[in-house]
């Protein structure tokens, strides 16, 4: 019988007992007075036979030691390794759809928070539609008083400029009078919800800033902010719990029709008053046609739900994972998000997204944040190639996006970070060539080719991989998908492939930190 025999599942501790034994048996380090020594010394009359016996034995033993040892400090490091968060970046413009993809992470990955906040986007989604409606009535009024309008892209603010009339009027009858009157009541609604949610809930009009990266001469400078969608909603989130809990304090889970404070019924409740109203809005013909005439249209626009009136205009509505998605809260600052992730291959592991506003005005806060990514997603929206931005009127959304691109490639203290494309919105993509909008139009570098949305992603997807290949300090490979990321289905699709390549790179960084 072998002097020490190691069983492969120890743990730690036992093998410190066992190599402490096996150190005191050492003659180097023995100890003949110490009990444990003298327990486990060789018999005084030992044979030779019996000394070779033992010795093989302890040759053996200390082979499987030394094995036990680097397996557990491979846990050790592997521990190590799980514990340090997944981090990964947002970046893009305005409106290019990050928030809108770390929702799509959230309901991947991270399912019950994901269901417990889902209750508290309700007040943006009605205020969405409510804008959505006050942009109409604002545009029925304008129309109806001779004021006809040119359309510049401005998202909701419509500039008056007056025009020689080159069409007939509209035929307006009672019914749009009085629903001018009647919907009037949406404007005080919308105020109170924008007081309520913060200033995210403001969009952005005509902030000139020339700089398309202002993070390339900035150096350290950092917001923090807490006051993106996290932080509105909380207010709700907390206020709700708080409502829920008084009321029943053994109440668990909450649910969410006892979650509604009572300012937010309310607005639901006024909504249902006006929705038969604001369905004939939406329905009449004649109000189609002023949109046709004013090139307006709210469906290319962030937070369009009114054609989804009838189900969101009441006191019980209770927002679905799409509506939640779709929902639009403009990001302030620079948003770290942090989910253990309950779905997936990375079950239990901690991963960190940083989410950012996109304005030109806000960029100058991205760059503390570049430093230690596991990966950066940087999302380009590909439908707006004829549309301007909302901050400056002079720059194409497209452009924008290509410049932009072009920094973060060029950007020295990313040349190591892996940088994953999604060319996003291929949806509205698909929707602007069937209406026969052509690209050439405004991107005259197309040329003769296809109008077709296959042609248009290879065209724009090349252009922004030449950009990656000659402004990259070091070669990187190019990572690219075509997204629609609020079509959640394959948005899961594209994040497994995504969850896949960034746990790869956290795992190589991790190798070289550890
Ligand atoms: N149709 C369509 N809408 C999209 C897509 N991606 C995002 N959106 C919508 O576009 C709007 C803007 O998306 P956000 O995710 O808020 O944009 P963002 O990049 O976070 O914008 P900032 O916070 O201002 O920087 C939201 O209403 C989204 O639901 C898409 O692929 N297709
Ligand atoms: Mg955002």
């Amino acid at each position: 019988m072998p002097p020490f025999q190691f069983d492969p599942c120890i743990n730690k501790v036992q093998k410190a007992e066992l190599d402490s034994a096996r150190w005191a048996a050492t003659p180097a380090y023995r100890d003949d007075n110490d009990p444990l020594t003298q327990a486990i010394a060789p018999p005084p009359n030992e044979t030779p036979e019996q000394r070779q016996l033992r010795e093989a034995a302890e040759t053996e033993a200390k082979k499987i030691s030394d094995e036990i040892d680097l397996r557990l400090r491979r846990e050790t490091e592997g521990e190590k390794k799980k514990k340090r968060p997944v981090k990964l970046l947002l970046l893009g413009q305005s409106e290019s759809g990050k928030t809108a993809t770390l929702k799509n992470f959230q309901l991947t990955y991270a399912r019950k928070e994901w269901a417990e906040e889902r209750a508290s986007w309700r007040s943006v989604i009605f205020l969405n539609l409510v804008r959505n409606v006050n942009v109409l009535v604002e545009h029925l009024g304008a129309e109806m008083s001779d004021f006809p309008v040119v359309n510049d892209d401005s998202h909701e603010s419509i500039h008056i400029i007056p025009a020689p009339r080159a069409l007939p009027r509209l035929k307006f009858t009672e019914l749009h009078t009085r629903l001018r009157t009647s919907l009037a009541d949406l404007t005080r609604v919308q105020k109170d919800l924008e007081a309520r949610l913060g200033s995210a809930s403001l969009e952005v009009h005509r902030t000139t800033f020339d700089d398309a990266a202002p993070f390339d001469r900035v150096g350290e400078f950092s917001i923090h902010s807490s006051n993106g969608w996290k932080g509105a909603l909380n207010k709700f989130r907390d206020r709700t719990l708080r409502t829920a809990n008084q009321s029943d304090p053994e109440s668990s889970p909450v649910s969410p029709s006892r979650m509604t404070p009572n300012w937010e019924e309310e607005t639901g409740s006024t909504l249902e008053k006006h929705r038969e109203d604001i369905k004939l809005l939406w329905e009449d013909p004649i109000i189609g046609e002023m949109m046709v005439r004013r090139k307006l249209r709210l469906e290319d626009q962030p937070g369009y739900f009114i054609p989804d009136a009838d189900r969101i205009a009441s006191r019980f509505y209770q927002p679905t994972d799409d509506d939640v998605i779709r929902a639009r809260l403009r990001t302030l600052g620079v948003q770290e998000y942090k989910f253990i992730f309950d779905h997936g291959k990375t079950v239990g592991q901690e991963w960190r997204l940083y989410d950012v506003g996109g304005t030109r005005s806000s960029r100058h806060a991205w760059y503390p944040y570049f430093d230690d990514m596991d990966a950066i997603i940087f999302l380009a929206p590909i439908s707006p190639f004829d549309e301007k931005l909302a901050e400056d009127k002079r720059v194409n959304r497209l452009e924008d996006s290509y410049l932009l691109w072009r920094s973060v490639c060029s950007c020295k203290l990313l040349s190591r970070t892996q940088l994953i494309l999604f060319l996003n919105k291929c949806d509205l993509l698909q929707a602007k060539l069937s209406r026969g909008v052509r690209i050439r139009d405004s991107v005259p570098s197309y040329g003769d080719r296809k109008n077709d949305q296959a042609t248009a992603t290879r065209y724009f997807q090349q252009h922004f991989k030449e950009i990656a290949r000659h402004h990259s300090p070091v070669q990187r490979p190019f990572y690219v998908h075509l997204t629609s990321v609020i079509d959640t289905r394959s948005t899961a699709v594209t994040l497994g492939a995504v969850e896949e390549s960034i746990l790869r790179e956290h795992l190589r960084r991790a190798d070289l930190i550890c």
